[in-house]
């Protein structure tokens, strides 16, 4: 056992860094106030990487990772690193390495604030903070390095090494992390007409050559090589970019592990496997189709590393499953192999231990980070254990390291051919055994018992998921089944339907109005923390909402917006709102994961059959309609955007659990209209980030999510005018699908990329109404109403007039509301000039 526990090694790619308890958050939030300085900030992080470093060691991991964490954003740290942040921020001497960073991050405003973060805001002294954008498909926004001919790189800032120091100090095997050169490239924006950013690598790859000479002077057994852009559509040169690259990086003598994750490497596997570096580590789950030709490709001298365990979702690992997939590749890589997660843990919440009010049978399907550590460690026992006893060393385990038998495994292994586990080890015949559920820890090699019981317990928990009747409903299954073709169609065409609306409305041209949140002040959260706690009742908690919308519409009327919402005020974020209160989704006391800098969300969880029990917004929008003669527009979250940033079950295709979701979206349509709102915006910011990597399977997504959305607008009637709002993302590449929801307005975020995006859409010749954003909410600054006319100006040369609507990028709800009332007011003052003119 011992020859097989040393040839077998477990470590992940990254950890969540924000803290079980969001210490990072509130420490950041304390320090941004003023109210910490950057000692203790320091001081807080250092504790987190002790604690999370000690959670690996705990758990039985081989390697602990060095350099996940980050105070803002792990691309951020890399501009630091490399030495390239723009020179715009105008630092200066005597300017901490911290306060540049943030500097970076947060923007830095002409009048003294820090902006919240990225956007093409203060474009006129030029110290906006770096553009966000999501990373790859996931609700996590990175900030976006920015290159051109003038870009120079050096080793600028010591942290890393300093992190690794600290680890090994507290007496860690250290695997440091770094992002790839060519990945690093990649996620950057050129700054510069007809400037190709790959021509900087020659300048790039010696500052990477000093990181690695540096992590080796610090003896670091392993440099993971961040490199996921292998998972995409590479243009020839970034591939061959690859090979010249590591060549170079390999030269330094330290082991690289080169690692991707989120897709499968399809054409660039045999580029992965024959790249100069010492290891690959590969996407189990998302690419687990690729082991079998990864392990027959890579050669025998590499390590494999095998991201095993989700860490995109939430799911217990089926480990009789896992143990089926990784035996046969155990065997063909003589035993040495490592296991992981199939991505850096930064995308799951922290662990499951404070989850006291979680339904225990769906708790007992579920893994957060700190249960998958103790996935891989049981792995690991159960792999070594199972070797053992299929062979007394592994020479007698197969060394065919050519393509594969077909079998998987070497003759006279011992192993179940039809399993591929060794017969009687209980793993196969679906016995729920009794026993302790607890995983093995470091503390002592797993005896046969403990192994067995926590295998026992993973299996039936993984058994209960299967079989549980709260996961399937037949009635959900029986509408589907039932669903009209036409379900997805409006009744008239969009022209008919825009006679009717403005029969209705009747709007002024250039309608004003917002995209639905309003300000989420102290008070609003803390009344609701108070509430959730138990120390405010139901009635005075809803009353406080009331006051809190009756404030919103009051505010609304006097700026003199056209269309008003009511603001969102009861609403905690825009999907877990609805999770909270449809079937089949639970939602957890602390599953923080972290959006961007110091802003984190809490993703519902999926598990069954959507349905909706009763109406959701229709009491509050009522009520905020009751207050005004103005249009109340109804605010929904759509079908696509709540699968997006949810935990997806993974027992259907997504599309499935799409189509529930949009008829539970359908059924509040209807009740919102029966209620008399005649204007319901059915928001969809997630369409573009749930793309697949590879362009090859973006038409069936989109013909999927597309549809979703069209069944949950489809039942409106003509006369109901439905819009959308979209942000966060480039559009243009899917217009004709954006078009192709037929949503009759549509607002969307345009600042960022300034105009770009609107010469998009005009010339497509869009055909429904449109509101470009025509101003940044993630800044405090008030944009003059000169600037906002001037930007409508710009839309009405590539939008007809008559199909504009003058609307923010985005929601309110990070903002205060005196910067909110003064932009607004300038944004009213701009559609009046404009329909003067
Ligand atoms: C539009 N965006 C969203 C994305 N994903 C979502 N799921 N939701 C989104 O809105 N992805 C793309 C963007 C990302 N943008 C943002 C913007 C802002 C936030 C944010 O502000 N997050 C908040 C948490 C919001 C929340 O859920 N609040 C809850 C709980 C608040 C809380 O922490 N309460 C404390 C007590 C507070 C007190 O005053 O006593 C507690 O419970 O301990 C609520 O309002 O009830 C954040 O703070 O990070 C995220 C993404
Ligand atoms: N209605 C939401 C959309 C955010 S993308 C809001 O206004 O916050
Ligand atoms: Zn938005």
């Amino acid at each position: 056992m011992t020859t097989f526990t040393a040839q077998i090694q477990t470590h992940i790619p990254g950890f969540p860094r924000v803290g079980e308890a969001r210490e990072l958050k509130f420490a950041l939030e304390r320090h941004w106030r003023g109210d910490i300085g950057e000692a203790a900030l320091e001081e807080t992080g250092a504790t987190l990487r002790a604690r999370h470093w000690a959670r690996q060691r705990d758990a039985g991991l081989d390697l602990v990772t060095v350099g996940d964490f980050a105070f803002y954003d792990q691309v951020a740290n890399h501009i630091q690193l490399l030495g390239c942040e723009p020179a715009r921020f105008g630092f200066h001497a005597g300017q901490s390495q911290l306060a540049r960073y943030f500097a970076m991050a947060r923007g830095v405003a002409g009048h003294g604030h820090a902006h919240e973060h990225g956007g093409a805001c203060c474009g006129h002294h030029d110290s906006h903070a770096l553009e966000m954008t999501k990373w790859f498909d996931t609700n996590y926004h990175y900030l976006v390095p920015e290159f051109s001919p003038e870009t120079e790189f050096s080793l600028a800032c010591e942290r890393l090494f300093a992190e690794v120091a600290e680890a090994q100090a507290l007496g860690h095997a250290v695997k440091a992390v770094l992002i790839g050169p060519l990945t690093f490239l990649w996620l950057g924006k050129e700054r510069a007409a007809g400037f190709d950013r790959l021509s900087l690598l020659d300048k790039l790859l010696p500052v990477y050559g000093a990181v690695l000479d540096r992590l080796k002077a610090l003896g670091v057994g392993w440099v993971q090589m961040d490199e996921p852009i292998l998972g995409l559509d590479l243009p020839p040169a970034w591939r061959g970019a690859f090979e010249t690259g590591y060549w170079q990086l390999n030269q330094v003598g330290v082991p690289l592990l080169l690692a991707t994750y989120f897709s499968p490497l399809e054409e660039n596997v045999s580029l992965a496997c024959r790249l100069p570096v010492a290891g690959l580590h590969v996407d189990g789950v998302r690419a687990a189709h690729e082991l079998t030709s990864v392990t027959d490709w890579l050669p025998a001298h590499k390590v494999l590393s095998v991201g095993i365990v989700d860490g995109r979702n939430i799911w217990r690992t089926d480990l009789d499953a896992a143990l089926a997939q990784l035996l046969p590749i155990f065997a063909k890589r003589d035993g040495k192999l490592w296991l992981s997660t199939s991505c850096s843990l930064l995308h799951v919440p922290f662990s499951l231990a404070g989850e006291h009010a979680l339904d225990p049978e769906v708790k007992s399907w579920l893994a957060f980070a700190a249960e998958k550590l103790d996935e891989l460690a049981l792995l690991k026992a159960a792999l070594a254990t199972f070797a053992a006893q299929a062979a007394p060393a592994p020479t007698a385990l197969s060394r065919h390291s050519g393509p594969s038998d077909g079998t998987g495994l070497a003759d006279g292994a011992g192993l179940s051919r039809v399993t591929g586990l060794p017969k009687g080890s209980g793993l196969s015949d679906g016995t729920a055994l009794p026993g302790g559920s607890g995983l093995p820890g470091r503390t002592a090699e797993p005896d046969a018992a403990r192994l067995e019981a926590a295998l026992a317990a993973s299996r039936a928990a993984c058994a209960s998921r299967r079989a549980s009747p709260r996961v399937n409903n037949p009635a959900v299954a029986a509408r589907i089944a039932a669903l009209a073709p036409d379900a997805d169609r409006r009744a008239s065409p969009f022209p008919a339907r825009q006679a009717a609306q403005r029969a209705r409305s009747k709007l002024p041209a250039y309608p004003t109005t917002t995209i639905g949140s309003f300000p989420q002040t102290a008070s609003i959260r803390s009344a609701r923390a108070a509430h959730k706690r138990g120390e405010l009742p139901a009635e005075s908690y809803e009353a406080s909402m009331r006051a809190e919308i009756a404030f919103a519409v009051g505010r609304q009327e006097e700026l003199g917006l056209d269309v008003l919402v009511h603001g969102e005020a009861e609403r905690n974020d825009m999907v877990e709102y609805f999770g909270e209160q449809l079937d089949g989704f639970a939602f957890t006391r602390l599953g923080w994961v972290q959006s961007y800098g110091s802003r984190c969300v809490k993703p519902p969880v999926i598990y069954g059959d959507v349905s909706r029990p009763r109406a959701m917004t229709v009491d509050w929008t009522v009520y905020a309609q009751s207050l005004t003669t103005r249009p109340m527009k109804g605010m929904l979250t759509g079908p696509v955007t709540i699968l997006q940033w949810s935990f997806v079950r993974d027992d259907q295709p997504r599309a499935q659990t799409a189509l529930q979701i949009a008829l539970a979206i359908r059924d509040e349509v209807a009740d919102l209209e029966r209620a008399g709102i005649g204007i319901i915006q059915i928001d969809e910011p997630a369409v573009r980030e749930g793309l697949p990597p590879r362009r090859g399977r973006w038409h069936e997504y989109l013909d999927w999510a597309t549809r979703a959305f069209r069944v949950a607008a489809g039942a409106a009637a003509d006369g109901t005018q439905i819009h959308t709002h979209m942000c966060y993302a480039e559009f243009n590449d899917i217009l004709p699908q954006i078009a192709a929801m037929d949503a009759d307005v549509i607002t969307i975020e345009t600042s960022r990329s300034a105009m770009e995006l609107l010469a998009g859409f005009g010339a497509f010749r869009y055909p429904n109404e449109i509101g470009p954003g025509v101003y940044d909410i993630h800044s405090p600054r008030v944009p003059d109403t000169a600037e906002m006319v001037d930007l409508l100006r710009k839309a009405s040369a590539v939008i007809p007039a008559g199909q504009l609507w003058v609307n923010p990028d985005c929601g309110l709800k990070t903002r205060g509301w005196p910067e909110t009332e003064s932009a607004l007011r300038n944004m009213v003052a701009a559609a009046r000039q404009l329909r003067a003119a």
